[in-house]
């Protein structure tokens, strides 16, 4: 997957614009995504959060238009454009008094069938995600008595339990540990590479963001680059946009704990700070 246009997308945002208050924060973005799992990075304030809100149909835009499978996301009903694309907020919700397992199997509601009736595939959803994201333990825990890497971890297997073949998650490494943050990364391979599913993901952690298929690099309400993480404009203009605060360094992949992340790649790319 190289530059905005993808031989067959499954998401495509074109000419996105959106002002909130006085403020443009995005611009012109033209961008398209098909299977496989693209990182967006950028500084604070990028707008790379109201870029994953306008391409799951939650920002209202200035002008431009976000299509789902080829059809306006605004023409899609809602029980199926929830079954064809999950999203992980954020900043997580608390959950009141919802058990674990209650919450994951929200993400089963837009496959409920008539009268609401959950079916032996619902519940395998569930317990897939749970195991996926190893929360099956407390599954019968309140959310909101647990910490926010657990809570995280249990939003994020709502949103797997959804099984929709594309899936948004802005920053689902917020509170993880570093196993965790692995796990998600090997997690996300997976899904991209085995079930083809198109994933796009908001994060922070450059080194982790540096093992995906694509990168896209945001600043200003912009996108300065796309490619791949060993594209040297890519890393180019991910040094320039932090202001040379990093470094990138190519790393074996045999080299260690974080080699999983890499997948088929000869080396991993990580970002170091440039202290
Ligand atoms: N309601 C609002 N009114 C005016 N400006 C806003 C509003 N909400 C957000 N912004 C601005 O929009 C810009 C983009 O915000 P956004 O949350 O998309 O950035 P981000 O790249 O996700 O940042 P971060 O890395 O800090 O999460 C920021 O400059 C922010 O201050």
């Amino acid at each position: 997957m190289g530059g905005p246009f993808v031989s067959d997308p499954m998401l495509s945002a074109r000419r996105l614009q959106v002002r909130l208050g006085d403020r443009t924060v995005l611009r012109d973005i033209d961008l398209d995504f098909g299977p496989g799992w693209t990182a967006i990075v950028g500084p604070n304030g990028a707008g790379k959060s109201t870029l994953l809100r306008a391409l799951a149909g939650l920002q209202p835009l200035e002008h431009g238009e976000v299509r789902l499978d080829r059809a306006p996301l605004a023409d899609w009903p809602a029980p199926q454009r929830a079954r064809r694309l999950a999203w992980l907020a954020q900043q997580g919700e608390a959950g009141g008094d919802l058990t674990v397992i209650d919450v994951v199997r929200l993400g089963r509601l837009p496959h409920l069938g008539l009268f609401g009736l959950a079916r032996g595939r619902d519940e395998q959803a569930v317990r897939q995600a749970m195991q996926a994201t190893g929360c099956t333990a407390w599954r019968h825990r309140r959310l909101a008595e647990l910490s926010g890497g657990e809570r995280q971890r249990v939003l994020l297997a709502r949103a797997l339990a959804v099984q929709s073949p594309v899936l948004l998650l802005d920053e689902p490494t917020t509170h993880l540990d570093p196993p965790h943050q692995v796990a998600l990364v090997r997690q996300m391979a997976r899904l991209a590479r085995q079930e083809n599913r198109t994933i796009v993901a908001v994060l922070h952690e450059l080194s982790l963001a540096l093992a995906a298929d694509r990168l896209v690099v945001m600043a200003a309400g912009q996108i300065h680059a796309i490619g791949q993480p060993g594209d040297p404009l890519v890393q180019r203009t991910l040094v320039e946009v932090f202001g040379g605060a990093i470094r990138i360094e190519a790393v074996p992949v045999s080299a260690g704990a974080t080699e999983a992340a890499a997948a088929a790649a000869e080396v991993q790319w990580v970002a170091l700070p440039r202290l």
